[in-house]
C-alpha cells in the first residue's frame, strides 16, 4: 500500500493547524509522529480516516484520492483505518467481548448490533483476538474494570475486529504509566510486524519513537520538519522539532523505564511474546 500526502493544509479560520504537507509511505511499517502539542499532530491523522476533512491538497491511497471520496466509498475506506484514541473510548459499563464486536458496527445489521446478537463466528474472532493481546480472560468483565493498559488492548482488538489496513493511533500511550506503554506499544508493534498492517502512531515521546518506528515524522507549527529514520533523530534534530531551546534535554520527553529483568519477563507473559 502507498499512502501519499500531497500539499496537504487543514486550516481553522486563520490558523493552519497543518500546512502544505507532503511525504508518502510505502508498504506496512511502524511510522511515528512526534512534535510539540499543537504542531498538528491530531488534525494529520484524523483527515487520513477522513474524521476530519482538509482545506486543501490530496491523500492518495494507492492512487486514489480518499479526500474525494463520499457516501459507501467513504465508509469503506473508514472501515479500512481504525483509529485508537488517548482516552481508550470503549464503553465504560458494556463488557469487554462486547466492545471488541463494536469494532463490527456497520458491517453488520443494525437491529441485531442493537439487541447484542453477534454471529457465532464474530464472537468466537474477537476472543481469539483478545486472546492474541493477553487479555481472554478480561473478556467478560466490564470494560471500566480493567486497567488503562488493558483497555487500550481492548480498543486494539476493537480496531483489529475491523480488519484494517491501517491503524491510527493518537497518543496511543500519554494516559498509561510506562509499563503499560510498554505493553500496547508491544501489542501495536506486533499486529504491525505480523499482520503487516501500516501504523501510523502520534507519539508524545522520543524514546517510545526512536524504539518502535521504522520512520518518524516530525512536526512542528503545522509542517513537517523531519522525515526519516529513527536513528536520524540527533538531539539537535529533536530541539528543531519541539521548537526548543539549548537546554533542551531529551529527558523532557522521556518516559524512559528501567528495564527490570522482572518487568520484561511480565511484559512478555501478558503479550504472549
Ligand atoms: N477543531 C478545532 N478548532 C480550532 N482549532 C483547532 C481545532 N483542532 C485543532 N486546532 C488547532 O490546530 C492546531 C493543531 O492542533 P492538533 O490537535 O492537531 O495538535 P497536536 O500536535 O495533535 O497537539 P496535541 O498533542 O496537544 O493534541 C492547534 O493550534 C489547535 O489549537
Amino acid at each position: 500500500m502507498r499512502l501519499e500526502f500531497r500539499n496537504v493544509s487543514k486550516t481553522f479560520g486563520l490558523k493552519a493547524a497543518v500546512d502544505d504537507v507532503s511525504f508518502a509511505l510505502d508498504g506496512a511499517g511502524f511510522v511515528g509522529v512526534i512534535g510539540r502539542s499543537g504542531a498538528g499532530k491530531s488534525t494529520l491523522l484524523r483527515m487520513i480516516n477522513r474524521l476530519g476533512d482538509a482545506t486543501r491538497g490530496q491523500i492518495l491511497v494507492d492512487g486514489t484520492d480518499i479526500l474525494s471520496l463520499g457516501g459507501k466509498a467513504k465508509r469503506a475506506w473508514q472501515a479500512n483505518c481504525a483509529m485508537i484514541f488517548q482516552q481508550f473510548n470503549l464503553v465504560p459499563r458494556m463488557d469487554v467481548a462486547s466492545n471488541v464486536l463494536h469494532g463490527l458496527l456497520g458491517q453488520r445489521a443494525t437491529l441485531a448490533t442493537i439487541f447484542n446478537l453477534w454471529r457465532a463466528e464474530d464472537i468466537r474472532r474477537a476472543l481469539a483476538i483478545l486472546d492474541r493481546l493477553g487479555i481472554a480472560e478480561q473478556a467478560a468483565k466490564r470494560a471500566e474494570a480493567l486497567s488503562g493498559g488493558q483497555q487500550q488492548r481492548v480498543a486494539i482488538a476493537r480496531a483489529l475486529m475491523q480488519d484494517p489496513r491501517i491503524i491510527l493511533a493518537d497518543e496511543p500511550i500519554a494516559s498509561l504509566d510506562p509499563m503499560n506503554a510498554q505493553l500496547v506499544m508491544d501489542a501495536l508493534k506486533r499486529i504491525q510486524v505480523e499482520d503487516g498492517r501500516m501504523v501510523i502512531a502520534n507519539l508524545h515521546t522520543l524514546d517510545t519513537a526512536r524504539r518502535y518506528c521504522d520512520r518518524v515524522i516530525g512536526m512542528r507549527d503545522g509542517r513537517v520538519v523531519f522525515d526519516g529514520r529513527p536513528d536520524l533523530l540527533t538531539t539537535s534534530v529533536a530541539r528543531d522539532i519541539y521548537g526548543a531551546d539549548a537546554n533542551f534535554t531529551e529527558d523532557m520527553t522521556s518516559t524512559a523505564i528501567e528495564e527490570r529483568d522482572e518487568d520484561i519477563r511480565y511484559a512478555a507473559v501478558l503479550v504472549g511474546g
